[in-house]
């Protein structure tokens, strides 16, 4: 089986570097020129909370040469069309599209390169690019390798090749295998949207936003907000990591408000040092995946008459610091929050 790692950024470079420990034929595919070299000449370099160096072959687009068997989709949204333009003719009928991407690109994806290539899943781990040839990762070791991705095909049906596929990606960490894929992305896509939303828009880490009672509590607004836009779309939201996301569904009176709060302390707590890779990408002044992941909920809230104030305001927040190139300052917007609040 030849693999693509199809965009070796944050996650590419970890999740390259473990097929190759494994011994697959696998290329990991990056426009990063710098970068490539790097990976060709000193191997993958992991750091964090594991320390590794391994050998791997990287490639830059250009030289893609050949099919590909599997590749794994780790570039960010706002490029698919590029990249899979790119990539066409590089797949046979028989290639697999495997999007580990944040948000549900899914069906956009397959509106490009075809229903039967395309197969989802989720990442549940996280990563950081830190200079050329290396990644860190900012999961503990243990919890990464317990629960590394959930992947799952478009209607849920458990078919060989997921079977196929699992049996690889578990050399790098343990994947569960969804029959619910629109549940499983949408499950990640409320952490996304609550949790790596409120960071990015107050440029700050998890912790910080557990830590300030305004701040948690529109993470949890975020949360109800994608909780009932999903639920009006047809959702069936999978668990996370075995908790009922139902939680964040709030009462007209917000009475389980509490609850709900405290859910999002203890639930992400052993996450308090996570910064998100939109605010990554704020951070480098490149655009973030905004319109992917809050810009979902406010999109299809429109459509389906539900007001999304938390999710537009945030959306506005963080494209204003796209626009101006700067990092979100903390208390600036949280102060837009306490008056929705
Ligand atoms: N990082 C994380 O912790 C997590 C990320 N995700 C998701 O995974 C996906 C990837 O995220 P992440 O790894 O952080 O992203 P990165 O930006 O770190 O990595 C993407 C890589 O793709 C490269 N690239 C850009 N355009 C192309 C192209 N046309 N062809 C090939 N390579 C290209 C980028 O190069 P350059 O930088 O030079 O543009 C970069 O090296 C996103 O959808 C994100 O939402 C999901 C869970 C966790
Ligand atoms: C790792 C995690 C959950 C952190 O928000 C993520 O998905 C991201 O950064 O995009």
């Amino acid at each position: 089986m030849k693999i693509a790692i199809m965009g070796a950024g944050s996650l590419g470079t970890i999740i390259g570097a473990y097929l190759s420990k494994g011994k697959k034929h696998v290329e990991l595919i990056d426009v990063n020129k710098e970068h490539v070299e790097a990976l060709n000449l000193s191997g993958a370099t992991i750091t964090g909370t594991v320390e590794e160096n391994i050998p791997v072959r990287a490639i830059t687009p250009e030289e893609m040469d050949g099919n590909y068997d599997l590749v794994l989709l780790l570039t960010k949204q706002m490029f698919n069309q590029d990249v899979l333009s790119n990539l066409q003719s590089h797949l046979n009928d028989n290639s697999i599209v495997l999007s580990l991407q944040n948000g549900v690109p899914e069906d956009s994806l397959a509106s490009i390169i075809g229903k039967n290539r395309v197969i989802g899943g989720s990442v549940e781990f996280g990563a950081t690019w830190v200079k050329p040839g290396v990644s860190e990762l900012t999961t503990t070791e243990e919890a990464f390798k317990a629960n590394a991705f959930q992947i799952g095909e478009l209607d849920g049906t458990i078919t060989d090749r997921i079977h196929q596929i699992k049996e690889v990606l578990d050399l790098v960490g343990n994947i569960s295998i969804s029959d619910n894929l629109a549940g499983t992305k949408w499950a990640k896509l409320l952490v996304n949207v609550a949790m790596s939303g409120m960071s990015t828009a107050l440029g700050c880490t998890y912790g910080d936003v557990l830590d300030n009672e305004s701040a948690v509590t529109s993470a949890v607004m975020l949360a109800d907000e994608t909780i009932k836009v999903g639920q009006a779309t047809g959702v069936e939201f999978a668990e996370l990591a075995g908790f009922n996301l139902g939680i964040f569904n709030l009462a007209e009176d917000k009475s389980n408000l509490p609850q709900a709060i405290g859910f999002t302390k203890i639930a992400f707590g052993p996450q308090a040092l996570l910064k998100p890779s939109m605010l990554q990408d704020l951070e480098k002044q490149r655009k973030s995946e905004i319109d992917y992941i809050n810009g979902v909920i406010s999109s299809n809230g429109r459509e389906t008459t539900i007001n999304t104030p938390f999710n537009d305001l945030l959306v506005r927040l963080v494209k204003r610091a796209e626009e101006e190139k700067i990092v979100p300052n903390f208390e600036q917007n949280l102060s837009y929050f306490k008056e929705l609040l």
